[in-house]
């Protein structure tokens, strides 16, 4: 099968786009938004936050009848004020900020070298409207289904699924993959630059309970009511020791998180076709600390623990930001700053989203 992006010029607009009015598309930027023109047919209905890093100087160019509102790093400085520290310049990173402007119940996270990919028989894959059935259907992370998603039309549980997990636990993240440009890291990239992805697997799954997983931010959505609050992407980019670990970062503090409150965490369908390989020297140097850090970084979630009366999200996350200072700031100094960011990412989280302020559906910049 010739690895390609859809075409997707004769596709109708989507009829009825799903949660039309309940879902903001998130989008971090250094560049001009043509990738657009190819999700036209399925993100054309749907409102943009685009993040724009780097220069803010620099125009973006979003192509017309999309729409959308842009924050640059002069706006999210005029917006969170001295708070802003906590949101990364220079890094893929930044996204979280449209994260926390939003005022939606849902949140799909896209980078703008993805293109719409195409399945087994060759019909453009529309990922929004896969990763919002992934968050509408119930997650089984207390039991296995070998059989995969049984809330998949066609599919069920099999014998010796025991009925009183049948009902499964609200979806809270919806982790979608890539053909073409595997996310591998620096040194599989480097090993192996003409590596490409072709394999489409038919399948979603949910991520066991107390299983941790290698979140990448470039096709992932999530309910923002039940998790947004601890999707903080980290300190990356620049003025950081290190960079591509910001989704990373966020999956390892969702699950923990997730796997406490009773919520899943669901990976597969949909893929997008990554079209560009990043430079996987720079991603080394970005990279590098993260590679040994993580052998202790690890180890720390599995064990972590929260206790029973964190019963709320920013509990968890600030409850996980104290045991991060003690535990991960002896294998160095970014940790503790890091922990210090994640409070001020509550902060403003809160601040921008008062409690009981509820979904409106309004748009426009904050
Ligand atoms: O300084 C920057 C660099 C890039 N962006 C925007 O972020 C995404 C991803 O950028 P890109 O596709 O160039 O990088 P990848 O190596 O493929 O990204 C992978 O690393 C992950 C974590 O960083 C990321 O999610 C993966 O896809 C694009 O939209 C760039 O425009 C930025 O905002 N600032
Ligand atoms: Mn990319």
């Amino acid at each position: 099968m010739a690895l390609e992006p859809a075409n997707t010029a004769g596709v109708p607009r989507t009829a009825t786009p799903l949660l039309k009015d309940e879902l903001d598309i998130v989008i971090p930027t250094i560049r001009n938004l043509d990738f657009l023109e190819m999700w036209r047919p399925f993100f054309e209905p749907y409102h943009l936050i685009i993040v724009q890093d780097g220069d803010p100087s620099k125009t973006i160019k979003v192509p017309e009848g999309f729409d959308y509102e842009l924050y640059n790093r002069n706006d999210i400085n005029r917006i969170l004020g001295p708070k802003a520290s906590c949101i990364s310049f220079k890094d893929s990173a930044c996204r979280c900020f449209g994260y926390m402007v939003s005022k939606k119940k849902y949140i799909f996270t896209i980078d703008d070298d993805c293109f719409v990919a195409k399945d087994p028989s060759g019909k453009a894959v529309n990922a929004l409207e896969q990763h919002i059935k992934n968050l509408l259907s119930p997650s089984t992370p207390f039991f296995f289904n070998t059989l995969y998603d049984p809330f998949r039309e066609g599919a069920d549980f099999v014998r010796g699924y025991p009925f009183s997990l049948r009902e499964g636990v609200p979806t809270a993240v919806s982790h979608g993959l890539w053909l073409n440009i595997p996310d591998y890291d620096a040194p599989t990239q480097l090993v192996k630059p003409m590596e490409r992805n072709t394999r489409f697997v038919d399948a979603v799954l949910t991520i066991p309970k107390g299983t941790l997983f290698p979140m990448c931010g470039m096709n992932l959505a999530f309910d923002r009511e039940l998790i947004g609050a601890a999707m903080y992407f980290g300190l990356m980019g620049d003025g950081q020791p290190i960079g591509r670990y910001d989704d990373m970062w966020a999956g390892w503090c969702i699950k923990v998180i997730c796997d406490h409150l009773g919520l899943g965490v669901k990976t597969g369908l949909p893929y997008i076709f990554h079209s560009k390989a990043s430079n996987p020297f720079v991603n080394l140097r970005k990279e590098y600390k993260g590679i040994f850090w993580q052998e202790e970084i690890i180890p720390f979630f599995q064990s972590a623990s929260l206790p029973k009366d964190c019963t709320s999200v920013q509990k968890c996350y600030i409850e996980l930001s104290k045991q991060v200072k003690e535990k991960l700031g002896k294998v160095d100094p970014y940790f503790d700053k890091l922990a210090d960011a994640m409070v001020t990412w509550i902060e403003a989280w809160d601040e921008l989203n008062p409690a009981g302020a509820g979904a409106t559906v309004t748009n426009g910049k904050a």
